[in-house]
């Protein structure tokens, strides 16, 4: 299957970083996300229950980074790729994670992960 729901730049709030500052503060996140997904099964009945649901997929991501901490941006990325792939039944997921203003002098750091393997 080719098909894909994607999400882009989804703002996520959270506690995050390596640094003693960085655990009393909240930072905002943005995330990427691919995901596949059976386009046309959602398209033939025009009901979101039978659609991956983007919101539903944002909706927890966030709430699981506000009730959630770690310290590295590595770590948030594999717990949202094995949640989406998990929850929602998502078989192969590419996820970028950015923490934008972390590093002085560039725009944006983070990851790109890619989990399992499409059918
Ligand atoms: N590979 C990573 N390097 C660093 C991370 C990280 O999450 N992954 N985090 C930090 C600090 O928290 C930084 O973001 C503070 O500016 C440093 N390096």
């Amino acid at each position: 299957m080719s098909d894909t729901v994607f999400i882009r730049e989804l703002r996520i709030d959270t506690v995050i970083g390596v640094y003693e500052w960085e655990r009393q503060v909240q930072q905002t996140l943005l995330l990427d996300i691919d995901m596949c997904a059976d386009v046309a099964a959602g398209a033939a009945t025009d009901k979101v229950e039978d659609a991956l649901d983007y919101s539903a997929v944002s909706d927890r991501l966030r709430q699981y980074a506000a009730e959630n901490s770690v310290q590295l941006v590595e770590t948030l990325a594999e717990r949202f790729a094995s949640l989406v792939r998990e929850e929602f039944r998502v078989s192969w997921l590419r996820l970028r994670l950015c923490k934008p203003g972390a590093v002085a002098g560039a725009r944006d750091v983070g990851v790109i992960i890619e989990r399992g393997e499409r059918p």
